[in-house]
């Protein structure tokens, strides 16, 4: 992470998975309205996994009934899975069945990874994806999600990975992740932490340990979640099974 000083991790307690997503949502979208009514185009990260998946439902619920212009939000993912445009394994896919088909957003600026139709293998396509991001700008998310993995991974950073150390590359890519499927594309520490907010997403006992390192000071390599902070706020949105060890 970069030098300068960085709010401390908060921690907000729900009771479950539905009260968690219930309350990321409306905070998402309160966020999103206040970001256009002052005339910016607010860009956001989304990420994969199961809390994200009841997030973006909920999100799809509640975006009619809020005033968010979703054609004018720029959509981000912090990691990708390496396979065919159309496996049930994307992100990107579920975030669009969840959500995104749901919502008027832009197609130019919803910017997904790409997958094994666009890029020769992996490492290609984390080149590729670095492009399109400095393409844009500098790169700065309004709001990044993350989920947390119960070895302490975030995006698709695992402990002790070689992915963790590269430092000059927006994107990289991971070959053997121990989380199905192997072939990944990733955010690297550097893109992830030019986000203003980041907001991490755990609920059930799995994730109990990963949180509790993710706030214990330690090595970033053995809990990865140590290493990425906002630079105007970090929250772990959490529910009391994956608080139980704070
Ligand atoms: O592509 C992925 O697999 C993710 O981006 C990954 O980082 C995920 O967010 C966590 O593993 C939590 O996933 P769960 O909520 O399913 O445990």
């Amino acid at each position: 992470m970069s030098g300068e000083a960085r709010p401390d991790p908060r921690v907000e307690r729900f009771a479950d998975s539905d009260a968690v997503a219930e309350e990321v949502a409306r905070r998402l979208l309160d966020v999103l309205s206040v970001f256009q009514a002052n005339g910016h185009d607010p860009h956001i990260g989304l990420t994969g996994g199961t809390i994200a998946d009841v997030l973006h439902r909920r999100l799809a619920e509640l975006s009619p009934d809020s005033n968010v212009d979703w054609s004018r939000v720029h959509v981000w993912w912090g990691d990708e899975r390496f396979v065919a445009a159309d496996s049930d394994d994307r992100n990107a896919l579920q975030a669009r069945r969840a959500l995104l088909d749901h919502v008027d957003v832009d197609p130019a600026l919803v910017h997904e990874m790409p997958s094994t139709d666009d890029a020769r293998d992996a490492e290609a396509g984390a080149a590729a994806y670095s492009a399109t991001v400095r393409a844009s700008g500098d790169g700065e998310l309004d709001v990044l999600m993350l989920g947390i993995g119960p070895d302490g991974h975030c995006a698709s950073l695992f402990p002790h990975h070689p992915a963790l150390h590269v430092e000059d590359q927006v994107a990289t890519y991971v070959l053997d992740s121990p989380k199905p499927p192997p072939e990944r594309i990733t955010l690297t520490f550097e893109a992830l932490n030019r986000s203003k907010a980041v907001w991490f997403l755990a609920t059930g006992e799995r994730k109990a340990d990963a949180v509790a390192a993710a706030l214990s000071p330690g090595e970033v390599r053995d809990t990865p979640a140590r290493g990425v902070r906002g630079s105007a706020e970090t929250i772990f949105f959490v529910d009391e099974a994956a608080a139980a060890r704070l």
